[in-house]
């Protein structure tokens, strides 16, 4: 087995759909948010704020290298402008299966609580009616990276036990 990197907008589901999914495979799990902040010592708000996004997609890219150099065959639950940055799509495709979780800007502005806008620095600042208008945009410039990747699941209609089932049927099925 390969590792399997998450994909797709903020707030689809990544970290808590690869958790589930690391622990029904029983392999490791890793989320590059939460490598950047052990690697800066900061939140990621915080290194959008006093460092700046290109460094944070410097170190995103770096914890990204670790993770598939380590050789383990984790889950990996990326951040969700990661595809969109350098070659990264190009490196998790080289080294092993990418799973885009599609989901509508719509719901995931249903889905986010206050806390969950305020910790994401590109939300920051955007008023109920601005959201789900910037949210649309944003996804539609992200979609072609995001496509490229080998299985696409819409998640909108599937509780998070179907969309983990799904994915693992397309596993044994060699994706
Ligand atoms: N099954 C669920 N039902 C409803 N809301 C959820 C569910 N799973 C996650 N959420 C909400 O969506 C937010 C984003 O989920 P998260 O897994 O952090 O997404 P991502 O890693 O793609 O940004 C969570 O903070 C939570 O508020
Ligand atoms: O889409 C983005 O540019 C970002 C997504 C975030 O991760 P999630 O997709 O887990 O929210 C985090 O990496 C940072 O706030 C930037
Ligand atoms: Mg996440």
């Amino acid at each position: 087995m390969k590792p399997l990197f998450l994909v797709g907008y903020m707030g689809c589901g990544k970290s808590t759909l690869g958790r589930k999914l690391a622990r029904r495979l029983g392999i490791p799990y890793a989320d590059t948010d939460a490598l950047v902040e052990e690697r800066e010592g900061a939140s990621v708000s915080d290194v959008f704020r006093y460092e700046g996004e290109q460094r944070f997609r410097e170190v995103e890219r770096e914890v990204l290298d670790r993770v598939i150099g380590e050789g383990a065959v984790p889950v990996v639950s990326t951040g969700g402008g990661l595809p969109t940055w350098s070659d990264n799509m190009a490196r998790m495709n080289a080294a092993g299966c990418t799973v885009y979780l599609r989901r509508s800007a719509e719901q995931i502005a249903r889905r986010l609580s206050p806390y969950g806008r305020r910790k994401r620095p590109r939300l920051q600042g955007l008023n109920d009616e601005e959201l789900v208008a910037f949210m649309e945009r944003d996804m539609a410039a992200r979609e072609p990276f995001y496509a490229q990747a080998s299985l696409i699941v819409d998640c909108d209609l599937l509780s998070d036990e179907e969309v983990v089932e799904c994915i693992l049927a397309r596993l044994k099925d060699g994706l």
